[in-house]
């Protein structure tokens, strides 16, 4: 009996444990404890050098785990490396594309290495959407056409699980859009988890299922996607402008009114709340000139998880 084998329909494909990590004794990844469900898109949100790339080079056993544990359909990636690989796929670093070769001819090089059957071909092709690219070669694609023929490398094996580090870096807009697409169709037609690592919430936001947020090589947040929204709700502010600034903040002071970045603001507590705020100024002789809810989106709210810390 194989102890490492803990697998149940409930085991999250991805589990890492207290994982940490230094380069030559800095810590670039701290008690990194990142939870993948089966069936999600998990968004690996950070800005650039926050540990993302470091977190997936573990999970893929590019890099040794020096402390705490990953582990990928149950399984330790110390102990276990092989079976795991076999059920997934990657883009981290860039497969070398044949420049000479159609798309076809690429996987087909990839399809004997891999020992995947001739069909799985057409079948991938089709799903990266570059069936019609015919006899043009590799060299001549689009970035975007290059990234789609990396990813259908990378499924060739039909892996449950795609591991991709940044994939729309460097990708012109219809690339992002195409790529996103394509990350969508997987999960919902093929049923493979995925997690994709960005530096752009906007677009983690167009496609994930759940986001983990990494800075400074601390995991800052880790949930659902409403999750995440409904703790930016919580932070919406009520944006103000008035005849008399200085007199509207002493006369709020009792409803947090506070400046922030040079506009006056208070906390956003639905309609009451702004009815009895212009009730406040218009009795004391304030005049209201703007009186409004903040467009605190997700952006504004990524910043503020991860300034400051
Ligand atoms: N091989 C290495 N040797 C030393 N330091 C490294 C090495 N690889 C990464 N780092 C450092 O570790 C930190 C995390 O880097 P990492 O590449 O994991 O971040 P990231 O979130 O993927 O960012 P990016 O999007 O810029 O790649 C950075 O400070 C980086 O400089």
């Amino acid at each position: 009996m194989d102890y490492n084998q803990t697998e149940s329909p409930m085991t999250p494909l991805i589990e890492t444990t207290h994982l940490s990590h230094r380069f030559a004794g800095q810590p670039v990844l701290q008690d990194i404890n990142l939870r993948v469900e089966p069936g999600a898109i998990y968004g690996f949100l950070g800005p650039n050098g926050a540990g993302k790339t470091t977190t997936l080079r573990l999970l893929l056993g590019l890099l040794q785990v020096q402390q705490g544990e990953a582990r990928l359909f149950g399984q330790d990636i110390r102990t276990s490396r092989l079976p795991i690989l076999k059920r997934l796929g990657s883009l981290i670093e860039q497969p070398s594309l044949y420049g000479h070769l159609t798309a076809r001819e690429n996987l087909e090089v990839y399809r004997r290495i891999y020992g995947a059957d001739k069909a799985r071909i057409d079948a991938v092709l089709q799903l990266v959407d570059l069936a019609g690219t015919g006899k043009k070669k590799a060299k001549q694609f689009s970035l975007g056409m290059k990234q789609r023929l990396s990813i259908a490398i990378a499924l060739l094996h039909r892996p449950e699980l795609l591991i991709l580090d940044e994939p729309t870096n460097g990708l012109d807009p219809n690339g992002i859009i195409e790529t996103r697409e394509l990350i969508r169709r997987l999960n919902r037609e093929e049923g493979t988890t995925i997690i994709v690592s960005s530096h752009i919430l906007a677009e983690v936001e167009k496609m994930a299922s759940h986001v983990g947020i990494i800075h400074k090589g601390k995991m800052l947040f880790q949930g659902t996607l409403p999750e995440l929204k409904h703790m930016q709700q919580g932070k919406s502010l009520l944006q103000l402008d008035t005849s008399d600034n200085e007199g509207a903040l002493r006369l709020l002071q009792s409803e947090g009114a506070e400046r922030k970045n040079g506009h006056l603001v208070l906390p956003f507590t639905g309609k009451d709340g702004v009815g009895r705020v212009a009730r406040v100024l218009v009795q004391n002789n304030v005049d209201v000139y703007l009186l409004q809810p903040q467009q605190n989106d997700l952006e504004q709210l990524f910043i503020d998880i991860t300034s400051g810390n």
